[in-house]
């Protein structure tokens, strides 16, 4: 059971995570929970303010310290102990890896951020680590978090239907996928890979991870450490590139 907490001032756009998919029937059936807490719940003034203009001046405003570390406290009092991860392009870079480590988290508070951004102090104060989904920057820490919220929904027991599944995912394998094929057979005149129809599950095994090998090789190449690939698996990679040639 994963239970996740989230500070946020949108809330609704967690419904992309609760209501549909793997991680909507996760919801359903009790093994993924997720809980917003709103900054500007947790507001004194009049205008329910959450954003004031930046000390040294610039463009843009920057969330204040009082109503994010008031949400934060009442995500806390739900989830004790969890630990509170800030999505930024200043954070670690999210890979399959990086999942795994995060995975056994029962609970987490992740803290999504809007304007420029939050006070220092407040990461300062209360973020215990903080996460990057990649080089780039967007409008808010809202997509990053469900983008994390769904890498590890499909790493808790049962979310996947079929277990095989997951372990045969892409990074999983630390490799690329392999490709997919569905009917029909033949699409403008192409046609599906014969072993694929083969019913040989250890040709068709085979030539997927000869695949896998040789699209990470040729897309990714620093994802695939030659001296680290079994006898099976260099044998592979070079029957695909003299295939290729
Ligand atoms: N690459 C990422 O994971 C990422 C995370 C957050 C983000 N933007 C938010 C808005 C203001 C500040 O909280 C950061 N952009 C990119």
């Amino acid at each position: 059971m994963l239970n996740v907490g989230v500070v946020t001032l949108f809330p609704e756009m967690f419904r992309a995570v609760t209501e549909h998919g793997v991680t909507g029937r996760a919801v359903d059936a009790g093994r993924l929970a997720i809980q917003c807490w709103n900054p500007r719940d947790y507001t004194q003034d009049r205008h329910r303010n959450v954003d004031d203009s930046p000390y040294g001046g610039g463009p843009g405003m920057v969330m204040q310290v009082a109503p994010v570390r008031a949400a934060i406290a009442a995500a806390r009092a739900a989830l004790p102990g969890a630990p509170v991860i800030y999505l930024s392009p200043q954070g670690r870079r999210l890979d399959q890896a990086g999942v795994e480590t995060l995975a056994p988290a029962a609970r987490l508070i992740l803290l999504a951020g809007r304007y420029e951004g939050i006070d220092e102090r407040l990461i300062e104060l209360e973020v215990d680590a903080e996460w990057s989904i990649g080089d780039y920057v967007l409008s808010g820490g809202e997509l990053p978090a469900m983008v994390m919220i769904d890498a590890l929904a499909r790493r808790q027991p049962g979310v996947v239907g079929d277990a095989g599944s997951v372990d045969a995912d892409s990074f999983a394998t630390g490799l690329l996928d392999y490709p997919h094929y569905t009917r029909p057979e033949s699409i403008d005149g192409r046609t599906v890979p014969e072993v694929l129809l083969s019913g040989d599950h250890e040709r068709i095994r085979r030539w997927r991870l000869k695949q896998a090998l040789g699209r990470t090789w040729q897309r990714r190449p620093e994802l695939i450490d030659r001296s680290r690939l079994s006898a099976e698996e260099q044998a592979l990679l070079d029957e695909f590139l003299r295939e290729q040639e």
